[in-house]
């Protein structure tokens, strides 16, 4: 099956430029979602920690040109926009654009690769609401399938544990525990999550076991959480990264890779909550860190978001590695219901 589109759209979650983004973007980000003053208020902390300027941003823009460069170099003539659902340049600003340009029909690559109400539902409506804010004649979105499987996403988180194993102590690489890292959601959008529930945590298992097998065959290995937000009384996944450090070295262990399987890209969250807190956690434990790098630009990963749309545009067969198979497009609606709740 082929079909024809006029464009790609980057869609992403956006972040602060600026010491006075930061709160503005922060109340955009938790609008409606009952976090309370005192998460952000840290939150905040966390940004202005980097003069107030999310990382996030300046990766798209070099994903963006990426992406580009990939698709002018293979003779695939497609523009390629971007948007944000929480800063500039915000969604409806880009489909404005893309009306304005006479794109009639595009493909949404999401920079997130697991299904959840967060990282996939939720981006579903933020297009929805960009629509009924621009109001008729923007363009018919069609979202990419999720990609947590693809070896162009795999690859690039197998040479990055790889690269971090090295990095340790040549003495005591073979038992260093292997610590794989995702962003928590609360227990119940997790529950909601895909067809049969709990979509998000099964595949973010089903990245690591396929990173694990190829980079480190012999490793122990564990899925942990990571960067808690909501009131505290609401359930979210659990162990936390640190907890999980102090509990492996109650255990014996003396080293730690930890590979931010749950990200595509150095967000803050990976620049804060890894390199800084859980870090300084596993300083204070006396047990040997090393943090496994990103996909961010990786070759493999700016020509999987070409595979991605060629899938649909020339019936190109889709790949996937291990058991899951190539995803459905995206979620199905039973994402939907994680909204109900929280
Ligand atoms: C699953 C997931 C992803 C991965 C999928 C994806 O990549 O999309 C993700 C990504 C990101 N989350 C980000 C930032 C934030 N997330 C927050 C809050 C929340 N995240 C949640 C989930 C996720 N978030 C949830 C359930 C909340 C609670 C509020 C709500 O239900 O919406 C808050 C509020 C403050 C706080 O409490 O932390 C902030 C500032 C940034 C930008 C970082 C940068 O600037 O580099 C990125 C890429
Ligand atoms: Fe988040």
């Amino acid at each position: 099956m082929t079909e024809s589109y006029d464009a790609l759209l980057l869609l992403s979650f956006g972040g602060p430029e600026g010491p006075d983004d930061v709160m503005p973007f922060l109340r955009n980000v938790v609008r409606g979602r009952g976090v309370p003053d005192e998460r952000l208020a840290t939150v905040a902390e966390h940004y202005h920690h980097f003069g107030g300027v999310s990382p996030i941003n300046g990766q798209n823009r070099e994903l963006l040109a990426a992406i580009r460069a990939d698709f002018a170099a293979n003779g695939l003539e497609l523009p390629v926009y971007w948007g944000n659902r929480n800063w500039n340049p915000y969604l409806a600003d880009t489909l404005r654009q893309m009306r304005e340009d006479g794109i009639r029909r595009t493909l949404v690559f999401v920079t997130s690769a697991y299904c959840s109400y967060s990282s996939c539902q939720q981006y579903k409506e933020d297009l929805a609401k960009a629509h009924a804010e621009i109001g008729p004649g923007g363009p018919e979105t069609v979202v990419l399938r999720r990609f947590f499987n693809h070896p162009g996403f795999i690859e690039p988180h197998v040479d990055a544990v790889r690269g971090a194993y090295a990095s340790l102590l040549p003495a005591r690489r073979a038992k260093a525990r292997l610590v794989f890292t995702a962003h928590s959601i609360p227990s119940r959008m997790d529950a909601q999550a895909g067809p049969g529930g709990h979509l998000y945590s099964r595949q973010l298992r089903e990245a690591a076991r396929l990173v694990a097998e190829e980079a480190a065959p012999n490793a122990q290995w564990d899925l942990v959480w990571q960067s808690r937000s909501g009131p505290p009384h609401v359930p979210w996944l659990e162990p936390d990264v640190n907890d999980h450090l102090q509990a492996i070295v109650a255990d014996g262990v003396t080293d730690v890779v930890i590979s931010p399987i749950g990200f595509v890209s150095d967000h803050l969250e990976v620049l804060w909550d890894l390199d800084n807190e859980a870090k300084d956690t596993a300083y204070k434990l006396g047990l040997g860190f090393a943090r496994a790098a990103t996909p961010g630009v990786d070759r493999r990963f700016v020509e999987m978001v070409r595979e991605l749309v060629l899938e649909r545009t020339s019936g190109s067969e889709p790949r996937a590695l291990g058991t899951f198979g190539a995803g459905p497009d995206a979620c199905t609606e039973s994402c939907t219901v994680a909204l109900l709740g929280r």
